[in-house]
């Protein structure tokens, strides 16, 4: 048996290669997708360089799995130009699928047979497969080869997934929620084969709704919500753009504007769906702090429970973002 290629619990570092030279392996514009008169894509742009670890990120129903699967070439656009490794996905040319990994949403079912034999069959579709041993070996499924797929517990069945969408070394690879439903171990694995695929080169797209695995995994991410997408960047850029300076928040207990004046902090909306929560923008965080102390105090109250002076974060952009769209929404 060959030596597997990631030991549980390896590390595996970026390559030295700045994506930001590299060519442009997706290149998306004004793409639609129409279901009835509902648009589940709406005007989306969307550009991926050789080997960056792309994370769509966005909430249940923004339109992350059709983008995926157009993107791939399982699902036909409505409007817009589409160009995967510099080819039209709607043409689905046999070259061009040999050099594309998917792992869909769901799980497969792989009938009777063992672990060996599915990624046997896989490989048996490439001319150059990963050998089936090594990839074994590779998603840490070496102590099941010969275990019936109906028997694998639900993160062995994902990395089985996984497996038979790397089979043929693509060039790319497209993991649509790659984590959902699996424990925080087999989480964690899942992550390290991203990590591993981007140091073999190949350029990843995944879709997924946990903020920390686009944190941990993506060189860049884009938030879509309502078939939008919202911003693009870095997971630094993201979060500078919740605004700059500090981010103060704290339990409400009042009109905050009575003590702060505007030009000292700016009072951001209350994100909907949360504990009642004032949040204050500024870049004089401690004079801001020490009015509040003062502000609250004069009002009985001797602690601002939950008081936090933080760096916007990934999580401020995203919940801000989405709740704008959803607003938008609803206006
Ligand atoms: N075949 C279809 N027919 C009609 N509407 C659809 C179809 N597929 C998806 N939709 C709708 O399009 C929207 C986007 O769905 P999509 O699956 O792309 O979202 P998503 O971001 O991947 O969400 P999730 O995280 O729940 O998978 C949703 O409102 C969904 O109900």
């Amino acid at each position: 048996m060959s030596p597997p290629l990631l030991e549980a619990g390896a590390q595996v570092s970026p390559t030295d290669q700045d994506p930001a030279d590299s060519p442009l392996h997706i290149e998306v514009s004004g793409l639609r997708k129409e279901y009835g008169d509902f648009a589940a894509v709406d005007d989306l742009d969307l550009q991926v360089r050789q080997g960056e670890v792309f994370a769509l990120l966005g909430p249940n129903g923004a339109g992350k799995t059709t983008t995926l699967e157009i993107l791939v070439g399982v699902r036909q656009r409505t409007a817009g130009e589409v160009s995967v490794l510099g080819q039209d996905p709607g043409a689905d040319k046999r070259d061009w699928r040999n050099r594309i990994g998917v792992v869909p949403q769901n799980t497969a079912e792989y009938l009777d047979l063992t672990v060996r034999e599915v990624i046997d069959h896989f490989g048996s579709f490439y001319s150059d497969p990963i050998p089936t041993e090594e990839l074994i070996d590779m998603v840490g499924l070496g102590s099941k080869a010969r275990s019936r797929t109906v028997s694998l517990s639900g993160g062995q069945k994902r990395r089985l997934d996984v497996a038979v969408g790397v089979v043929g070394r693509p060039d790319m690879v497209f993991l649509d929620e790659p984590t959902t439903g699996l424990d925080p171990e087999a989480r964690r694995e899942a992550w390290q084969l991203v990590t591993y695929f981007r140091e073999l080169g190949a350029t990843t797209v995944l879709t997924t709704h946990y903020l920390d695995e686009a944190e941990t995994l993506a060189d860049r991410a884009g938030i879509i919500a309502r078939g939008k997408m919202l911003t693009v960047g870095t997971i630094a850029e993201l979060g500078h753009s919740a605004g700059g300076g500090s981010l103060i928040s704290f339990e409400e207990i009042g009109d905050v504007r009575e003590a702060v004046p505007p030009e000292l902090a700016r009072l951001e909306e209350p994100v909907s769906g949360m504990r009642p929560t004032t949040t204050l923008a500024t870049e004089r965080p401690t004079e801001t702090v020490a009015l509040l102390i003062a502000w609250a105090r004069d009002n009985g109250h001797q602690e601002l429970s939950g008081l936090s002076v933080h760096r916007p974060t990934l999580e401020d952009t995203y919940l801000r973002l989405i709740q704008k769209a959803q607003d938008e929404v609803n206006s």
